[in-house]
């Protein structure tokens, strides 16, 4: 047989042929996974949020982050890529999540994510509350073994339960840790911030495995100099890199349910992200977007280029050894 001949991805809808404020508000206007023969990364939708513990509202996250997609250009000037050329990127829709049983909408998750790996396409979640992360590890896990996880957020997400329930926006990463799916000695959390319950709750956290680098250390320290040590404690093996909206201060990401001043800026935020170039990434998500807590799209806006920067990271993560 002969070989076929590589087919290049299809990309976006050409913004300077067809408006962009136009036409379906797939991410970034990328094809839907079935417009496509195979996908390398999907955007997939959770819209769920019924493990919250404030404002509701993340359910019609993915739809807000889509639509705050579409000023999205080709190419990252930052990391030196076209995210959208070098690999097939698609659009894969939203997961049919029940929103009054939470157990079923983590299988529901569970099922969805492992459907695309199974057909060799990396995954970019867009949420949808914190809950979501859990069956996403759950997936990747059972095909990476345990995995190095980077969190961002203001929260730690490392609660026991809320109301007796183990499945919640507070608790992904205990129940993750819980069920091994967690590279103890890789794992952290940045942006950390704001009132705790009890100082246990550090205490406990460490126990887990999480190094924690605080809103105060970017401060102090800056987000490059933090972003190094960050990147040593990942290095290693396979990394999920999960984004809580809620990292970002509220003066650059309002849409969110359970906001706490003194966070990053989007500038901060894209530092560290940018500092992970290289890494092995299997995996990631962009959670807590709640968009009637947001105006002038500023929350939906950081999402869709934080899920960019994303998929960006992914692209060359995937490039030959030699030319990363
Ligand atoms: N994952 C997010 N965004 N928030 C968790 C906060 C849980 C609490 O109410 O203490
Ligand atoms: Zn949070
Ligand atoms: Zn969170």
């Amino acid at each position: 047989m002969p070989k076929q001949p590589e087919r290049a991805p299809i990309g976006p809808v050409d913004a300077s042929v067809v408006p962009r404020y136009g036409g379906e508000a797939t991410f970034a206007r990328l094809p839907r996974l079935d417009q496509v023969p195979h996908a390398d990364v999907a955007l997939l939708g959770v819209p769920f949020d019924s493990g919250v513990s404030y404002r509701p509202g993340a359910r019609f996250g993915p739809g807000h982050i889509r639509q705050s997609s579409r000023l999205l250009r080709p190419f990252n000037p930052a990391l030196g890529v076209e995210p959208f050329a070098e690999q097939q990127v698609v659009d894969a829709g939203d997961v049919v999540c029940n929103p009054f049983d939470i157990g079923a909408a983590v299988e529901s998750v569970d099922s969805a994510v492992s459907e695309l790996l199974d057909r060799g396409t990396k995954v970019v979640t867009l949420g949808g509350d914190h809950t979501i992360t859990l069956p996403v590890l759950r997936a990747l896990s059972r095909r990476h073994g345990a995995i190095a996880v980077l969190h961002f957020d203001a929260h730690l997400d490392t609660w026991e339960t809320y109301f007796g329930e183990p499945y919640t926006h507070g608790t992904p990463f205990r129940r993750a840790a819980e069920e091994g799916l967690l590279d103890e000695t890789r794992c952290a959390h940045v942006g950390i911030r704001g009132p705790l319950y009890s100082p246990l709750d550090l205490v406990r956290d460490a126990k887990l495995g999480f190094r924690v680098f605080t809103s105060d250390d970017i401060e102090a320290r800056g987000a490059a100099a933090v972003s190094q040590d960050v990147r040593a404690r990942l290095d290693g093996g396979p990394v999920y890199v999960s984004v809580d909206i809620d990292v970002l201060d509220p003066a650059h990401a309002p849409g969110t349910g359970t906001p706490e001043i003194g966070g990053l800026s989007s500038r901060e935020l894209l530092v560290m992200l940018r500092g992970l170039a290289g890494l092995e990434i299997v995996g990631a998500d962009v959670v807590e977007v709640s968009p009637s807590y947001d105006h002038a799209e500023i929350t939906g806006l950081a999402a869709a280029n934080v899920a960019y920067e994303l998929v960006s990271l992914l692209a060359l993560g995937a490039r030959p050894l030699s030319s990363r």
